[in-house]
């Protein structure tokens, strides 16, 4: 496709008429954005629209159809069947669009498949061997030079902070950090693709009063045989327990709220214990994400947000007069943009949650320089989010201002249902554990083909975990969804299983047929036995699976 590419510097071997530019596109690493544009260009020559805004307008179509226009978006003057006739008629066949139809207030628009299949293949072969060896013969080094199919470079030189699952120790993992955790990682590995410099963050709930609860629990119930086990599920117990024992003891509390007091007063003695426990903790979820092939870059916390950065940034919010006293406690009132009155501070003059929040974004700003960062929460928290990110907007830092898109809240929808076989989901590995079994389960009903697993558990697991993700993605996003494990071990349709089977499929077509390998390039190949009805094996293609 003939277009001045910001991106790849790169020109496809198969060559489609020229288009116009359009601003963030990229048709020499995303063949679509090509197609769009032929469409976008139509709407412009026969509505008179400018490029960019007939862009924005052209959809990805739903069943059957490749793109869908809905004209009435475009807010123009005149009625939809006019305009629609408008295009209808400027339009003949062309080696991007095959046809156009209108139905009511939509154009569809069907691609010219032949071209968009050849135009993606030569794409894929070019991004993955020719301009990789063309680099290498380039380069003076002799280490092998990548494919950059499916890469871009658009985030060169930017830096994002993802943030990410955030558990909170000595609570339960929950499936909304599951959610998160999928979530995140799927951002970061985007951005990543994307050229940017990708900061993986995990924020601890590693501070608050649920500690202290724990430190006066821990007297009673702690082992350091149980700890050093499994952190995670030992303080978990503790916590559990210390919080029956207050329900009919009024003092646990009070003891508590003291000896997390001593802690954010940093007194060693208090936070010796404190520090094993996250230390153990981090360690066991360290363990737990390589599992799901999540890796933090960086596990920070609730605990690491400075007081003196708490403290400015109170003094800053007190100078602009956005603090109200309210019985010793300290509140930001934030009526006047609708989202409320939030404590700042507590009588005792110990921090909480938001405060903490609101002094974490301006020590990793001061840190990072992100010019982006992404917090990936549940959108139970869409209040706090939009407190927290108003509040550094009001303090007037550059990087919080809305214009700069910086600060983004990913929220999702709740995930209901998830629980095991023996009860609900309290730890991340019960999970985990859950999706392996099920799906060990389901493999030993078919002997035969169990027996040729050479290592059955790994595989379950692997299998397992996939089908845990997919089915999280297949949800929209903001959506709640019920969780099923009966859907997980489908291998039809939209599922992990089924996606893990096509990628062993391919791999073994492969592995049997080295005679074709490297594929040759497209121009090579005979592409219409791709849009030809299927004939089993139809003579000429020597393929053994
Ligand atoms: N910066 C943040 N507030 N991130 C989200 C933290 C989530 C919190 N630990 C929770 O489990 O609810």
């Amino acid at each position: 496709m003939a277009s001045t590419n910001p991106l790849t510097t790169y020109q496809s071997s198969f060559n489609l008429p020229s288009l116009p530019t359009v601003p963030e596109t990229d048709p020499s690493a995303c063949v679509l954005d090509g197609f769009r544009i032929a469409i976008a260009q139509l709407l412009s020559d026969s509505l008179g629209l400018p490029i960019e805004q007939a862009y924005t307008g052209v959809d990805y179509g739903k069943k059957g159809e490749d793109f869908t226009v809905a004209l009435p978006r475009f807010r123009l003057p005149g009625k939809v069947d006019e305009l629609a006739k408008k295009v209808v008629e400027k339009f003949t066949p062309d080696e991007y669009i095959e046809a156009v139809v209108h139905d009511k207030a939509f154009l569809h628009f069907r691609l010219n498949t032949a071209n968009m299949i050849r135009a993606v293949l030569t794409q894929v072969h070019d991004l993955t061997h020719v301009v990789p060896a063309q680099r290498a013969a380039e380069s003076s080094s002799t280490s092998p030079v990548e494919g950059i199919y499916g890469k871009n470079t658009s985030g060169a030189g930017k830096k994002v902070i993802v943030e990410y699952s955030s558990p909170n120790i000595a609570k339960n993992f929950h499936v909304g950090h599951l959610r998160s955790t999928i979530i995140g990682a799927f951002l970061a590995n985007l951005y990543k693709t994307c050229g940017w410099e990708v900061i993986n963050m995990n924020y601890l709930g590693d501070w608050g009063t649920q500690f202290g609860m724990i430190a006066s629990g821990y007297e009673k119930y702690g082992n350091q045989e149980a700890l050093e086990a499994d952190a995670i599920k030992h303080l978990f117990d503790i916590y559990v327990q210390v919080n029956k024992d207050a329900e009919s003891d009024p003092t646990v509390k009070e003891t508590a709220a003291s000896w997390f007091k001593r802690m954010e007063d940093g007194d060693e003695s208090a936070l010796a214990n404190w520090r094993i426990w996250r230390e153990l903790s981090v360690k066991k979820y360290t363990e737990e994400y390589e599992r799901l092939n999540v890796a933090f870059d960086v596990y920070t916390g609730e605990s690491k947000v400075g007081k003196a950065s708490i403290d400015t940034a109170l003094a800053r919010l007190e100078e602009m007069n956005l603090i109200e006293d309210s019985n010793g406690a300290k509140l930001i009132n934030l009526e006047k943009y609708k989202l409320g009155k939030a404590v700042v501070r507590k009588k005792d003059g110990t921090s909480i949650y938001l405060t903490r929040d609101i002094g974490g974004a301006i020590e990793r700003y001061e840190k990072y320089k992100f010019d982006k960062m992404i917090y990936v929460v549940s959108s139970q928290q869409d209040l706090h989010l939009s407190q927290f990110f108003k509040v550094l907007e009001l303090m007037d830092y550059e990087w919080a201002q809305p214009k700069k898109a910086s600060l983004v809240h990913v929220n999702y929808g709740l995930v209901q249902g998830m629980s095991t076989r023996k009860g609900t989901v309290v730890f991340l590995n019960q999970i985990i554990n859950e999706a392996a079994s099920v799906m060990h389960d389901q493999m030993k009903t078919n002997e035969e083909k169990y027996a040729a697993v050479e290592d059955p558990e790994t595989t379950a697991r692997e299998i397992g975990i996939t089908g845990v993700k997919i089915q999280d993605m297949a949800a929209k996003r903001i959506n709640n969804y019920t969780f099923n494990w009966d859907r997980m071990l489908s291998f039809e349709g939209d599922t992990g299983p089924y996606l893990q089977y096509a990628h062993v499929r391919l791999a073994s077509l492969e592995r049997k047929n080295p005679h074709l390998l490297p594929i040759p390039s497209p121009a090579e190949l005979d592409l219409d036995l791709l849009t030809s009805p299927h004939t089993p094996n139809r003579p000429g293609i020597l393929l053994s699976s």
